[in-house]
Formats: structure tokens, sequence, C-alpha cells
């Protein structure tokens, strides 16, 4: 019989547990890693995260503890799912322990500010591992529908197909069904610049603007994310599958979506300050408006709504005064 495939997963925050049940579920031995010890007792105990799926029922063959050298030891897969900008300072602490021919999952959204690197550029920098060793999960891929394994698509990125179909095997179940794909760079794009857009979204809604607004948006900021991505070197194709389209329909439509929430309060009236105070968990776009306007500045690419969001969320612009911008910009064909 051939040995369970082990993985390790970095945090045990909404995705983090949420994979960990898809991974555990699908035949893997998993250990989350959690920062507190109460969440921690909570899993190995009581069979539940407590903080964030109470009453789900995690599979037994997911334990979580906090030593991250226990979490790291014999993993095949490394996942990692902490918030963006912590990353690098997360990694550089677990790099001495992972285990040797580990393959690094990204499960994250966002660009690093200030250095504008992808999570998947990070952890090259930080861990010095080589890229066919890299993987990135993305989709429309709410945790909370996922924890209640509702069913969903994904996608799994890594420059080495053969890697991709191995964590492809690794997180297949009845309930999320995990595509392979190269185009890391696309897939990466897709993810950050789609928390990006889904404030966007949540700002037209909480306006009370319709579904003629949040279609254009949509559709305008899969323009401008494609723009970028072509200039960066992805597949423009990717940006209609699931690391993009899939996953920008799914957050800008669903109450479930911290970014789209976010930006549902800003565009009711509520103060930036307000508005983070009500927010519990992880809104990538709020930190990724900035490092995504900074790439596409460093890339001489033009993303209107991206300027937009930035404007709103760290300049105080007024969402009304923001909208007649947009609107009344230059008269230019679709397709430029
Ligand atoms: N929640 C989703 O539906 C979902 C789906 C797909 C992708 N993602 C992406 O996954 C990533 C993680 O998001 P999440 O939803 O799990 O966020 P979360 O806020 O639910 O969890 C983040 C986790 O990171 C931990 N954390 C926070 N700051 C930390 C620090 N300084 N050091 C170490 N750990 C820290 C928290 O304790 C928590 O366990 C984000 O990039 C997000 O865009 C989320
Ligand atoms: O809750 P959000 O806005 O971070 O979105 C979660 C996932 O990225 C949806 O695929």
């Amino acid at each position: 019989m051939s040995k369970p495939v082990k993985a390790a997963v970095f945090s045990a925050g909404s995705w983090g547990t949420a994979f960990g049940m898809v991974l555990a579920d699908a035949g893997c031995e998993v250990t989350l890693w959690g920062r507190r010890a109460e969440v921690v007792d909570a899993i190995n105990s009581g069979r539940t995260n407590p903080d964030y799926f109470p009453g789900v029922e995690l599979p037994e063959n997911l334990r979580a503890t906090t030593d991250p050298a226990e979490a790291a030891a014999h993993a095949d897969f490394t996942v990692l799912s902490v918030p963006s900008q912590t990353l690098r300072a997360n990694l550089a602490d677990w790099a001495p322990l992972l285990a040797p021919d580990t393959v690094l999952v990204s499960l994250m959204k966002g660009v690093e500010l200030g250095s504008v690197m992808r999570m998947s550029e990070v952890i090259e920098d930080v861990a010095k591992v080589s890229r066919d060793r890299i993987a990135v999960v993305s989709g429309p891929n709410l945790a909370r529908e996922i924890a209640s394994r509702m069913p969903a698509a994904a996608v799994v990125a890594c420059t080495d197909e053969a890697v991709a179909r191995r964590l492809q095997a690794a997180c297949h179940t009845p309930y999320f069904r995990p595509y392979t794909i190269t185009d890391v760079v696309g897939c990466e794009l897709g993810g950050a610049v789609k928390n990006v857009i889904g404030l966007a979204v949540g700002i037209a809604d909480g306006m009370g603007l319709g579904d003629n607004a949040k279609g254009s948006l949509i559709t305008r900021g899969l323009v401008e994310t494609t723009r970028l991505g072509i200039e960066m070197g992805a597949d423009p194709l990717t940006f209609s599958g699931l690391a993009g389209l899939g996953d920008l329909v799914a957050t800008c439509s669903s109450p479930l979506s911290r970014n789209h929430t976010f930006g549902t309060n800003l565009g009711k009236g509520m103060t930036l300050q307000e508005t983070i105070a009500v927010t519990k968990q992880t809104a990538e776009g709020v930190k990724s408006c900035e490092s995504v306007l900074d790439l596409a500045r460093r890339h001489g690419v033009d993303m209107p709504i991206t300027e937009t969001v930035f404007e709103i969320v760290h300049e105080g612009k007024s969402p009304v005064v923001a909208v007649k911008e947009l609107m009344s910009r230059s008269a230019k064909p679709e397709r430029r």
C-alpha cells in the first residue's frame, strides 16, 4: 500500500481551514498550524474551528498544532494561507523547518506592497526554492461554501505540469474539482486584482447603483486585469477561466466575500476606519489596490477602476465623485 500524502497547512484561518478539509477529504494526512492554542485545542478535541466554521465537523485525518516544525515535518505539500502582507515575515520563520522536497502551495490572493511581488515570487525569494516547486491554487472558492462541501471548481497552477497534476490529485474531492494550468502569473494576477474589483462592485452595490453598473465593472475590471496580465507575460485566456472571470463573478455576487462586503460598507457611507473595525477577516484588496496600482504604473498600464478604488480607500475620495469621474473619462473603442 502506498503511503498517504502529507500536507502541512499554515494557517488555521478561513481558507487554510477549509482547504485543509479539502485535502483531508481527498485522503491526505493534514496538519494545520495555528497561532492560537485555544483554536488548535478546539480542532483537536472538538473537531471544529469555532472561530471560522462553528458547527462544521472537521475530518479525523486533519489535526492541528501550534508548533510549526511539527506541522512542516515530512510534508509533501506545504500550503501557505496567511495575509499576503505578512507572508514574507512568516515564511522567513518557517523556511528552515520545511521538508527537503516539499512543494510550496500558495492560496493567497495579493501583491506585496513595495516590492510588488506576487506571492509565488515572495515564496521563491524567501524559501529559496525553484519555481517548479511552487504551486498556486485559485478560483471561485469562497471558504464558507467549501467548508460546507458545496461544489466548486478551481485551478492548480505550476510551471511544472507534473507537479500541478500531483497537487490536483491531492485535493480532488466529490465537491472540489481542480483543473491544472501552467500560467502561474495569470492565476495570481487574476486572484489579486479580483479583490480590488470586488471592492469596486461592493462600493457600487452599497451606493445602490444597480446590476448594470455591476456588470459593467466586472467586465471592464476584467479588461484592465487582462491588460496588466498581457504586459506581465500571462496568457490572456487565463482571465476568462476560473482564476479570472470565475472568481470575479463569485466574489462580486456574494455577501460571503470580505472584499465585496468591505466595499458595500464604504458605498453605504461608512468611513474607512468604521469599515476596518467591523471587518473580522482579511480583505486583501484594501492593501492590494495600492500594490496593484503600483505594479500597473511600473508596467505603464492604465487601470482606471483600480486607481479609483485606491483613491476612495486610501485618499478619502467620495464614491459619488469617483463614479462621475469614471463615467466621464474620454470616449474610446471597447478593445483598446
Ligand atoms: N476566505 C476565502 O474565502 C478565501 C478563498 C480563497 C483565497 N483566499 C485567500 O487566502 C488568504 C488567507 O485568507 P483567509 O480568508 O484565510 O484570511 P483569514 O483572515 O480568515 O485568516 C488569516 C489567517 O492568518 C493568520 N494571521 C494573520 N496575521 C498573521 C501574522 N502576522 N502571522 C501569522 N499568521 C497570521 C490569522 O490568525 C488567520 O489564521 C488571503 O490571501 C485570501 O485572499 C481566501
Ligand atoms: O472573501 P474574499 O473577498 O477574500 O473572497 C474569497 C475568495 O477569494 C473567493 O474566491
